[in-house]
């Protein structure tokens, strides 16, 4: 993937916080107050957001049955209509509505805006309407960010031809935090990080990651954060962040950490 030069990337601190689908129903108190905390430290905030439980639902009610293969959805030309409604028209404005409720400044975009998120087909034959993103045209989130606004991304590409293509949110997210260089990820989901043998761990490495997949103990829906979270490592972010909505969960670097 290239990306536009982004102006401000070297100068601001900058966050990318993912919320996943399974939390944004239910955010609480905790997660706005440490996301004002965030802010007053001098961080530019930008959101992404998933929304794999709604997109569900919304198939479900019309009979539109899918597969993941590695928490990647097949995504077929009836269901790219009920995902791309879903996230842009309905989960989108409700995290938006719920931000600004909250006092923070936030504007929804998605991948049609100003070129954001530029895509090709990933594959097909096997994932039918699922965007690769090849360019990130970071300057919706420079101007906004200038003004204190927070940009709030959904997880919906444009093809060339203007055709809506579906990415997984932590795929989104690792892209812009590489694009807008962030310091900092944070991918928020329903779980306290990654979990093995019963245990949450309080850091990982990339090497420890590739073992717990092959071991099968990271699965499903873990599989495209962990992918995403050790591409933004070897570019050189220094550490990403897997958490719940109280913030705790398990930080993985390129290095054990110092215990
Ligand atoms: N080793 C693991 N540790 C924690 N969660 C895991 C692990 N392997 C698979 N998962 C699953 O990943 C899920 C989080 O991914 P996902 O459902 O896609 O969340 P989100 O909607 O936040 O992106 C967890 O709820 C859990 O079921
Ligand atoms: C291609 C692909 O898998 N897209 C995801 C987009 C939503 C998402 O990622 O939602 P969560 O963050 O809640 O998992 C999907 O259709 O479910």
């Amino acid at each position: 993937m290239t990306t536009s030069k982004s102006t401000q990337a070297t100068a601001h601190k900058r966050i990318v916080i993912k919320l996943g689908g399974s939390t944004l129903e239910g955010l609480n108190d905790a997660f706005f107050s440490n996301f004002k905390t965030l802010q007053e430290e001098g961080y530019e905030v930008i959101i992404t957001h998933g929304g794999g439980p709604a997109i569900n639902r919304e198939l479900e009610k019309r009979e539109i049955p899918t597969e993941k293969i590695n928490g990647i959805r097949v995504t077929n030309e009836e269901a790219i209509e009920v995902v791309q409604s879903t996230l842009v028209g309905l989960v989108n404005p409700m995290l938006v509505h719920d931000l600004n409720r909250a006092g923070i400044h936030a504007i929804g975009l998605n991948g049609f805006d100003m070129n954001l998120l530029q895509c090709e087909l990933l594959d097909y034959e096997t994932y039918g309407y699922v965007g690769e993103i090849k360019k990130i045209n970071t300057h919706i989130i420079d101007i906004l960010t200038a003004n204190q606004i927070v940009p709030v991304v959904s997880c919906i590409g444009a093809s060339e031809e203007g055709q809506g293509l579906n990415i997984n949110g932590d795929t989104v997210a690792s892209e812009i935090a590489l694009a807008v260089g962030a310091e900092r990820l944070l991918l928020v989901t329903d779980v306290s990080g990654i979990r093995i043998g019963g245990e949450y761990q309080k850091q990982a490495t990339p090497e420890q990651i590739h073992q717990w997949i092959e071991e099968g103990e990271i699965t499903g829906g873990m599989i495209p954060k962990v992918e995403g979270a050790i591409r933004v490592l070897n570019a050189g972010i220094p550490k990403v962040e897997i958490v719940d909505d109280t913030l705790t969960g398990t930080t993985i670097t390129s290095k054990e950490l110092v215990k």
